[in-house]
């Protein structure tokens, strides 16, 4: 059974509850095993366009001193929410989960599949 998310002390669990299922729902999030985090992968055509929205969002973690762990591949970008101090989900990952949802709108990101990929053309 998928783990249940886990809120960090402090944390308004009666609203992020709702936020998160949303972004686990409808937006292709998905849960760490642990429930303290979440991730998801974007894709795009060219690694120049993965590039941009991986530094569109690292930008915006400097400006909210919040920060992903992230993965550029070729033709794709894994993001990684969680907070460390207090440990546990936060508004602050929902927040940024967000804003990389509409940042990947903005650069033309792609369906799985049609991201651009290594080696010979099929
Ligand atoms: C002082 C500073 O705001 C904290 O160390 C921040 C920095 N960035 C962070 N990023 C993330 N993802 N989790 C944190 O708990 C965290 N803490």
């Amino acid at each position: 059974m998928p783990a249940a998310p886990r809120f960090a002390e402090g944390e308004d669990a009666v609203h992020l509850g709702p936020d998160v299922q949303s972004l686990l729902q409808q937006q292709g999030w998905a849960l760490d095993a642990d429930g303290m985090g979440i991730t998801k992968t974007f894709h795009f055509k060219t690694y120049f366009k993965a590039v941009s929205f991986l530094n569109l969002i690292a930008s915006e973690s400097a400006t909210k001193k919040h920060h992903p762990t992230m993965t550029v591949r070729i033709g794709s970008v894994d993001v990684h929410w969680t907070t460390h101090r207090p440990r546990g989900l936060t508004i602050k990952d929902v927040t940024l989960a967000r804003h990389c949802d509409q940042g990947a709108v903005l650069m033309g990101a792609v369906e799985s599949g049609e991201g651009a990929k290594c080696g010979p053309k099929p």
